[in-house]
Parts: structure tokens; C-alpha cells; sequence
């Protein structure tokens, strides 16, 4: 891990989503990655309790399958800015692009567009390459689907090989989900023991489109509340979390 990070995976069992929070142990400020808007109560408080400055809550890419927090937390904690790629065609404070780079103390974190799942992904990259944030590109020992918001098998494909597989053997990967109950991989455990992205393309393309996966839970309230930052009228939170329904923000 990099000198001087303070890291933590949080998770959401629900939807059985992975959050990340990162930050600069000495400046404390911080970044939350894929926040989920039923454990933004708790994210928050530990936020508070480490003494952090939260100033970006990032996504990977609208997801389907929850609720993003990002709007929330913005409203929580003044100072915090929500943080998505232009492709992905949500609102945002921040756009966000292949190439582009998110500081937080003497931390930085390399945007990297990894389509394919969905058109507007990225992975977050540590600039030491000592850890990448993958979302639903690359799951441990899987990938995301490619059969809804503009999957594209080959886009998948490329973008995994091309721009995650890529880096260090060494380089530690964290999903957006995991079914299984892992919770971290590297490039090296990736590169030899992927069921999927191990097979040629064509063997790949196959496989992708034969899951049969049936659609998510929430997908239906998910997209439209994740393309508005997850803070929409009708957007109510889960029974298990004590926040109730949000007013859309003038503030995005
Ligand atoms: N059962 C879950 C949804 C599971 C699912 O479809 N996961 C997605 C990522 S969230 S859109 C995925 O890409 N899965 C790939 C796989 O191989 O499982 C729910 O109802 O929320």
C-alpha cells in the first residue's frame, strides 16, 4: 500500500457493493469511491471519526443495481464534490476523462476509461500502480455483464486487457461487487485464473453473451437516480437504513 494512505473497504450487502475511502494520513483529505446511498450514514460517521475532508465522492459509472450515495454525502458533508465520466451522461460537480487525475493530499488517482459494461466506466488507478478501483469492469474471477446500458463484449475486452491487466503483476484490484465473498485480487490472479477474460476474445464474447444473468433488483429506481447524482424525488432509501426521501439538489 502507498506510504502514507489510509484505506478502508466498506461494504453494502444488499447489492453487495464494495465502497472505498482514501486518504492522505497527513493532510487527511479524502475520496470515497462508489458510495452506496444506504450506508452514507455510516461512511459519513466514519469519515468524521478517522477526521477526514471528504472532497470527492467518485463513481466508477452509473450503476444499476443501487443507489449511489455521492448525492447524500454532498449534502452531509459541505466541501464534497461528486465526481462521474462525461461519457457516462449523468450529473456531476466534476467530469471526469481518460487521463484525468483526482488529487487528495500528496495522493493522486489516475483516471482510466475501462468501457464495455457500461460505456462511461473508468477505473481509478493509484499513481504508484501499487492499487486500481475497477468497478464493474473487472470483477475477482469475473467481469461485469454486457447486456444492458450499452455492454459491449469487446469494448469489455479491450478496455480489461488494455488498461487494468496491464499494470504490475503486484498491483492490488477492488471491485464495485463481489458475490462471493472476496475481497481483493491482483493483475498476476487475474491474468492466470480469470474463467472469462483468460479465454480468447471470441471464446469471451461467447461467454458474455450466454450469461443469462436476470436483470438487477433495483435497476429500474438505480439509473434514473444515479444519472441525477442518486438524489431524485421518489428516491426513497432501502427499509434498513433510517434516512427517508431526498429533494432533487439545485446544487449538482
Ligand atoms: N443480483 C444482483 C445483480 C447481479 C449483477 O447483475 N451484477 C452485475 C454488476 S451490478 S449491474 C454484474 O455485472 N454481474 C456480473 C456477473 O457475472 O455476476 C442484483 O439484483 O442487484
Amino acid at each position: 500500500m502507498a506510504e502514507g494512505l489510509i484505506f478502508r473497504q466498506l461494504f453494502e450487502p444488499k447489492s453487495s457493493t464494495y465502497s472505498y475511502v482514501l486518504a492522505d494520513a497527513e493532510t487527511k483529505e479524502a475520496v470515497i469511491i462508489d458510495p452506496v446511498l444506504e450506508t452514507v450514514e455510516r461512511d459519513a460517521r466514519l469519515i468524521r471519526e478517522l477526521g477526514l475532508a471528504l472532497l470527492y465522492a467518485a463513481n466508477t459509472h452509473v450503476h444499476a443495481d443501487h443507489v449511489t450515495g455521492s448525492g447524500r454525502l454532498k449534502e452531509k458533508i459541505p466541501g464534497c464534490r461528486s465526481v462521474l465520466s462525461l461519457e457516462s451522461g449523468g450529473k456531476a460537480d466534476v467530469y471526469i476523462k481518460a487521463g484525468d487525475t483526482i488529487k487528495f493530499g500528496g495522493l493522486t488517482l489516475e483516471v482510466r476509461a475501462t468501457p464495455g459494461h457500461t460505456n462511461g466506466c473508468v477505473t481509478y488507478v493509484l499513481s504508484d500502480h501499487s492499487m486500481a478501483f475497477t468497478g464493474d469492469a473487472l470483477l475477482i474471477r469475473g467481469c461485469g455483464r454486457t447486456d444492458f446500458q450499452q455492454g459491449n463484449p469487446e469494448t469489455l475486452y479491450k478496455s480489461v486487457h488494455e488498461e487494468i491487466l496491464s499494470l504490475p503483476d503486484e498491483c492490488q484490484l477492488y471491485p464495485a461487487h463481489d458475490y462471493t465473498g472476496q475481497t481483493v485480487t491482483t493483475v498476476a490472479e487475474e491474468k492466470n485464473f480469470n474463467p472469462r477474460l483468460t479465454k480468447p476474445l471470441s471464446e469471451f464474447c461467447k461467454i458474455m453473451n450466454n450469461l443469462n444473468l436476470p436483470y438487477p433488483k433495483q435497476i429500474d429506481r438505480a439509473v434514473p437516480a444515479n444519472l441525477v447524482c442518486g438524489l431524485q424525488e421518489d428516491v426513497v432509501s432501502l427499509p434498513h437504513s433510517s434516512a427517508t426521501a431526498f429533494p432533487p439538489s439545485q446544487a449538482l
